[in-house]
């Protein structure tokens, strides 16, 4: 059966600038494991201890979060996302004595080699361990290859390929899959996780199934960054529709999307020309709420903060450059 993970309560962290409640954590989960959403990954947008002046405050500390997921999921496992260096190895052990069982760390894709210790201890510990490659687009698939690999030798049992950007299109979704499944022969599983930019997002996911990809992240109602993810119901009734077993119930996560995980959206995540500027230059969509800040801030256009973060190829952690853009477009303006 397929896994499909929704993020909503992670990657949508960023769509709401990470003010989730209690309240909104406890009915979203209660609401995704009654239809049968297997795994659900609560934190901060970008991992555990990113509530910071880069990242941005959260309203509840993600770990108070945690705990109120886990004692809302009656089935569904809880997942959490680290970031090593933003978040530390003490973070993950708080994390699992709140009840989360499955630890998901993420790198750039160049960068699998400063995950290891956190993967040993991960699977020390007991948890599930899963490993994201972040920006997968911007390196070819023999790289994302040898990354998983690192991965996978330090103990992350599926590796996935992140379109953080949502540039990938369809066989560049495949061709990396493909690339990892060869390299890890069964050492570890092999997982996605898309953006809506382009408008592939579904797509791209189910060309990762058949590349052979075993879990997919999704997010109702698609909150979450950029144009949001996968939406956890679309892809379900596409699957449904192709024959592929997820175990979620589709009029059930529907239900879900639209009537407790909307309202506790700010707005809709659009497929706006901010988004399809991020696709298209290949930039984090993480970024999309912080060029809309320093825009403002600074007075110059969002879009061209956007075009010139892909010309500098910046990754994620490289938030502060975005206010650098904003002030040499302004200076330049300005002149
Ligand atoms: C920390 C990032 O938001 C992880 C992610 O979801 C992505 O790269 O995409
Ligand atoms: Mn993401």
């Amino acid at each position: 059966m397929l896994r499909i993970t929704d993020t909503s309560l992670r990657d949508g962290s960023h769509h709401k600038r990470h003010q989730f409640t209690v309240d909104e954590v406890t009915s979203v989960v209660a609401a995704l494991d009654e239809a049968g959403v297997p795994v659900i990954e609560v934190t901060h947008g970008d991992g555990l201890g990113g509530s910071s002046f880069t990242y941005g405050f959260s309203k509840t500390p993600e770990q108070e979060l945690i705990s109120a997921a886990v004692r809302t999921a009656k089935r569904a496992k809880i997942a959490f996302l680290m970031l090593p260096g933003v978040g530390v190895k003490d973070d993950i052990l708080v994390a699992q004595d709140n009840g989360a069982s499955i630890c998901r760390i993420a790198t750039h894709c160049t960068e699998a080699d400063i995950a290891v210790q956190h993967f040993g201890l991960a699977r020390e510990r007991g948890l599930e361990t899963v490993g994201f490659l972040m920006m997968a687009h911007s390196q070819p698939p023999e790289m994302i290859a040898r990354q998983g690999r690192i991965m996978a030798d330090a103990g992350c049992q599926c590796v996935y390929v992140v379109d953080s950007a949502g540039a990938l299109v369809l066989e560049q979704v495949s061709d990396r899959v493909t690339a990892l499944i060869e390299e890890l022969g069964g050492d570890a599983e092999v997982g996605f996780h898309g953006h809506e930019n382009l408008g592939l997002s579904v797509a791209n996911s189910i060309a990762a199934i058949r590349a052979g990809a075993r879990q997919i992240d999704g997010s109702a109602r698609r909150f979450g960054a950029g144009a949001g993810n996968t939406a956890t119901e679309a892809l379900v009734g596409v699957c449904d529709k192709l024959g592929i077993e997820t175990g979620i119930d589709f009029f059930k996560i529907v239900d879900a999307a639209e009537d407790v995980v909307l309202p506790a959206m700010p707005e809709e995540c659009k497929l706006d020309r901010m988004a399809l500027l991020m696709g298209y230059a290949g930039v984090y969509s993480s970024f999309l709420k912080h060029a809309y800040r320093q825009a403002e801030r600074y007075g110059v256009s969002g879009a061209e903060i956007l075009v010139q973060a892909g010309k500098r190829k910046l990754v994620g952690g490289q938030e502060d450059q975005l206010a650098d853009i904003a002030i040499t477009l302004a200076a330049t303006v300005d002149g």
